[in-house]
């Protein structure tokens, strides 16, 4: 397993932030999702830096939806940033982190009508409106409280980026936007001025997620800046703002070769420049919506190593106390991950296992066929890199209930989100 962010090994075991994961795994219990605080903030730096943010007033709005707690939303309303949130449930949790409203940028494609009034109500910033329903909702919503409201339009691009099909969202058949190419947006373009309330001040595109081809989004850029051009020219509605997406891919295995954020951002901001340039306009405020390589790698989950089975010839089974509750990623884009034993980092004899997890399931395996070193019941298990999605996609199938969240930093242990107890399980049910 590749050593991410603050992890050091001392006496053959594991540490995260200078403390022994050993120590967490008794103090917390597993599972347990253990955060590197210090990677976790300097992704955020390096975007803040690289995308130039103070210098050009460009924008880095982390996507909530990657991992969303409220001290995620305290740390990096520190750290300078916008948040893109897509649900009732995420802005409300800005809320009372005491996010500035102005700083958030709602998306979604079938905002219901309470969220989009609470939206309105709490003060988001931007809403990026995905279709016609959303505009007339909104339309009418700001008629009746007599103000005006900034707005994106989402629009799909037609890129296809090379992801697994499931995140993949830039193409034209696509839940998301108005399509530029089949001439949706020009049909919504030709009657925006019926929308008295709403004021268009941006473009917004998102192609898809753990993506590492820089190519892609060098297009989606051109694309972009002609619409910029275009709708100056042909609708006289003057784009301030462009909102590039999220998407970049992180390093899961040895097979991945993710850019830096410093690559990343100054590939785009390079292609911006000239892209204006060629078409003599002014650079717009550019906006960019990471979730994934701000959280992934800065994220892991320990696990206790319980039963094993071993069918001759065949496979070795070895079991963990969570699986698909805590980490769907694996049984849903067949996502591979690094794992190794907390205690027994060191080099040795490597046998090869399945890692699965306790859920009722076949296809609740966490990682297919590894070589591990000699693993044992009572190991504790880490799998790296499940920072991002792995907690936001967690659920109580089978009755299990989430498990914690803790950070780390600078030997220090601060718990985000507690264990959910068997009481809390049954809160919502009634007799
Ligand atoms: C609109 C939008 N923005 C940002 C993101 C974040 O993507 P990632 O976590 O891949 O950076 C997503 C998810 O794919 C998204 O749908
Ligand atoms: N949840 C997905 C990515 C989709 C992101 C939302 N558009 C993942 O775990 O990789």
């Amino acid at each position: 397993m590749k050593l991410l962010g603050t992890m050091s090994v001392k006496n053959d075991e594991l540490h995260i932030g200078g403390v022994s994961c050993l120590d967490l795994a008794k103090s917390y219990q597993t599972p347990l999702y253990v955060f590197d605080e210090q990677l976790l903030r300097q992704n955020c730096r390096d975007y803040v830096n690289y995308f130039k943010v103070n210098e050009r007033k460009n924008r880095v709005a982390y996507a909530g939806k990657a991992f969303l707690p409220l001290y995620m939303c305290q740390l990096i309303k520190e750290e300078g940033l916008y948040l893109d949130v897509v649900s009732g449930g995420e802005l409300y949790t800005a809320h009372k982190a005491e996010f500035p409203m102005e700083r958030v940028l709602f998306h979604g494609n079938n905002k219901t009508i309470d969220e989009i009034q609470m939206g309105l109500d709490l003060g988001v910033g931007r809403f990026v409106v995905d279709n016609y329903y959303e505009l007339d909702l909104l339309e009418a919503f700001c008629k009746q409280r007599g103000r005006k409201q900034a707005i994106y339009l989402r629009i799909t691009p037609g890129i296809e980026a090379h992801t697994h099909d499931y995140i993949k969202t830039g193409q034209i058949d696509s839940k998301f936007g108005f399509t530029l190419t089949n001439g949706d947006l020009y049909e919504c373009l030709s009657v925006f001025s019926r929308y008295e309330h709403l004021e268009l001040v941006g473009l917004h595109a998102h192609i898809g997620s753990q993506i590492f081809d820089v190519e892609p989004f060098l297009d989606e850029v051109d694309i972009m800046m002609n619409l910029v051009k275009e709708l100056d020219e042909k609708y006289q509605i003057k784009i301030r703002e462009v909102d590039l997406g999220g998407g970049v891919g992180v390093y899961y295995t040895e097979n991945d070769h993710p850019k830096t954020i410093e690559q990343f951002c100054e590939a785009i901001l390079s292609k911006v420049d000239s892209s204006c340039q060629r078409l003599g306009i002014e650079v717009p405020t550019l906006v960019i919506e990471p979730g994934r390589s701000i959280v992934a790698n800065a994220g892991s989950t320990l696990y206790t190593v319980g039963s094993t089975k071993d069918i001759k010839d065949i496979r070795t089974y070895v079991s963990v106390d969570g699986g698909m509750t805590d980490n769907i990623r694996p049984s849903l884009y067949q996502a591979r991950y690094e794992c190794a034993i907390v205690n027994k980092m060191r080099s040795g004899d490597q046998k090869q296992v399945t890692i699965a997890g306790k859920c009722c399931e076949s296809g609740d395996i966490l990682i297919t066929d590894v070589d591990i070193l000699g693993i044992a019941s009572g190991d504790i298990l880490i799998i790296a890199s499940t920072g991002a999605y792995g907690y936001s996609m967690s659920s109580n199938y089978n009755k299990i209930p989430k498990a914690p969240v803790v950070f780390v930093h600078d030997e220090k242990c601060r718990l985000v989100c507690r264990r959910q107890t068997l009481e809390e399980l049954l809160a919502l049910e009634v007799l």
